[in-house]
């Protein structure tokens, strides 16, 4: 969410603080990203829809478009997991390269392995602010997996282990459509 606007500081001060911001924000920005040129040959979202009531403009938008959703990725993690991903993550202030405290460690504490620019941690990403983030999840989020199932596209994956293996098995299930 890049500086200055006013409607770029206020979806920050949600964003620092773990909230989702409005939805107001978020299906423009998915209406006006879904209209492009590139989007037309198929798309993937990350992080969107994050509510129930997104889900339902989703529907809306992709009507208009004549487009659907062929599948809905679950990706299943132990909260604790969760919680040393997020506040284990270091990112790169030049160059958005991102690592980790344990998983990935830069070869010089805080610098970035990719540019040599410096590595910090988002505010979002302090311990406290991730168990808010799953307190959001459970409330906001985690609807939409029975929404989902009930359209008959949910497909779900554990999430845990090496990143290639995860990224194996997002692909498969993907093919196979469980
Ligand atoms: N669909 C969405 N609706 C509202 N806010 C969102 C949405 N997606 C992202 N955000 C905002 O951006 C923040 C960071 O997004 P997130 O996907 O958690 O980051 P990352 O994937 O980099 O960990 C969220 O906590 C929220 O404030
Ligand atoms: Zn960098």
């Amino acid at each position: 969410m890049s500086g200055g606007t006013e409607l770029g500081k206020q979806a920050k001060a949600y964003m620092d603080r773990g909230d989702l911001v409005p939805d107001e924000v978020t299906n423009a920005m998915v209406r006006d990203r879904l209209a492009q040129q590139d989007a037309q040959g198929g798309f993937l979202l990350d992080g969107f829809p994050r509510n129930v009531a997104q889900a339902e403009t989703l529907n809306k938008i992709l009507d208009d478009l004549g487009e659907r959703l062929d599948a809905v990725l679950e990706l299943k993690v132990d909260e604790e997991e969760i919680v040393k991903r997020l506040s284990g993550r270091r990112s790169c202030r030049n160059c958005n390269n991102v690592q980790h405290v344990v998983y990935d460690p830069p070869a010089t504490e805080d610098v970035c392995d990719v540019c040599g620019g410096e590595l910090f941690q988002r505010e979002d990403d302090r311990e406290e602010v991730v168990r808010h983030r799953l307190d959001v999840y459970h409330e906001q989020t985690e609807p939409l997996v029975s929404f989902y199932a009930n359209e008959g596209i949910l497909v779900t994956i554990e999430a845990t282990g090496p990143v290639d293996e995860v990224t194996a098995r997002a692909k498969a299930a993907l093919r196979n459509g469980s």
